[in-house]
């Protein structure tokens, strides 16, 4: 039987910075396996929402659920714990530190040293590891064993996408938060992060996507949530809904969709 629990939803969220209102009683849901767009311009309130989401903030007012149950984050780490993950780009990542390393924090696998005691790294099984989950990702990176920093801004920004996505995938019905996940990103790598959140809701993650990127939108998102001053304006199917509209909603010059659906 299908589940139509959303994997997260936000409900009359609220977000006040002393006398700024940020967010003005904002509803939003992610179903599993669904990717969602969260657009707006400039101070709109995107990140504030995303940082709800992921942890970093509590909202002034609203419930915040995680499949049906509420949930009250205090910190990122609590966010990370209900199945919801926050990929920061470059900032997770250890530069020293190869790329299977990376990959591999907080799960290392340990062996027997030659006394038998387990304590060892094995670094090898971490390897093959990676490498199979990176396989099933269809992620492509430079080799295993190059450090980090030694990596172009898009390589890194792939591994720290693919580490939040091996993460989650790992929960089976988590939620990914994106902020501008291609913004650094040729051509090839986009394709790649483009397939990567495709494949990722395949397989049941939600998935929410912070952006300017209307192209990358049409892409990967099945829907779209349009925030305009901190209100929500729209939130539409993108292939029941034309791009002027969505343009309009973003910049204010398209009247929000609860008054047209009054009006027609
Ligand atoms: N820490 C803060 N203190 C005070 N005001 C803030 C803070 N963070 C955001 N704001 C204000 O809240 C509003 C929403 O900002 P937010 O960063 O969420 O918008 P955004 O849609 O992500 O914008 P952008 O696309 O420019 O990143 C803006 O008016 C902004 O000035």
């Amino acid at each position: 039987m299908a589940d139509d629990t959303p994997a997260l939803r936000l409900t009359g969220i609220e977000m006040h910075y002393g006398y700024v209102r940020a967010l003005a009683g904002i509803d939003f849901h992610v179903n599993p396996g669904e990717v969602v767009g969260l657009l707006g311009d400039n101070g709109a309130g995107k990140s504030t929402l995303l940082k709800i989401m992921s942890g970093a903030h509590r909202p002034t007012a609203g419930t915040v659920e995680v499949h049906g149950r509420p949930v009250d984050f205090h910190q990122p780490r609590d966010a990370a714990a209900a199945g919801v993950q926050m990929v920061y780009q470059d900032l997770a990542l250890v530069d020293a530190q190869d790329i299977s390393t990376n990959l591999n924090i907080g799960r290392e696998i340990l062996r027997r040293g030659p006394l038998g005691w387990l304590g060892f790294v094995d670094h090898k099984a971490m390897r093959r590891r990676s490498e199979a989950e990176l396989d099933r990702l269809g992620v492509r990176t430079a080799p295993m064993t190059r450090p980090v920093e030694m990596l172009s801004g898009g390589q890194r920004q792939v591994v720290a996408l693919a580490r939040s996505a091996i993460r989650v995938s790992g929960e089976g019905r988590g939620v990914l938060l994106l902020d501008e996940p291609t913004a650094a990103l040729g051509y090839e790598q986009t394709k790649q992060v483009e397939a990567l959140i495709r494949r990722m809701a395949g397989q049941g993650v939600a998935i929410v996507l912070v952006t300017h990127n209307l192209p990358l939108c049409h892409e990967v998102a099945d829907r779209v949530t349009i925030l305009n001053r901190g209100a929500k304006v729209a939130d539409v199917r993108l292939d029941e809904t034309e791009n002027d509209h969505i343009v309009g909603w973003i910049t204010g010059a398209r009247a929000p969709q609860s008054q047209l659906k009054e009006t027609s």
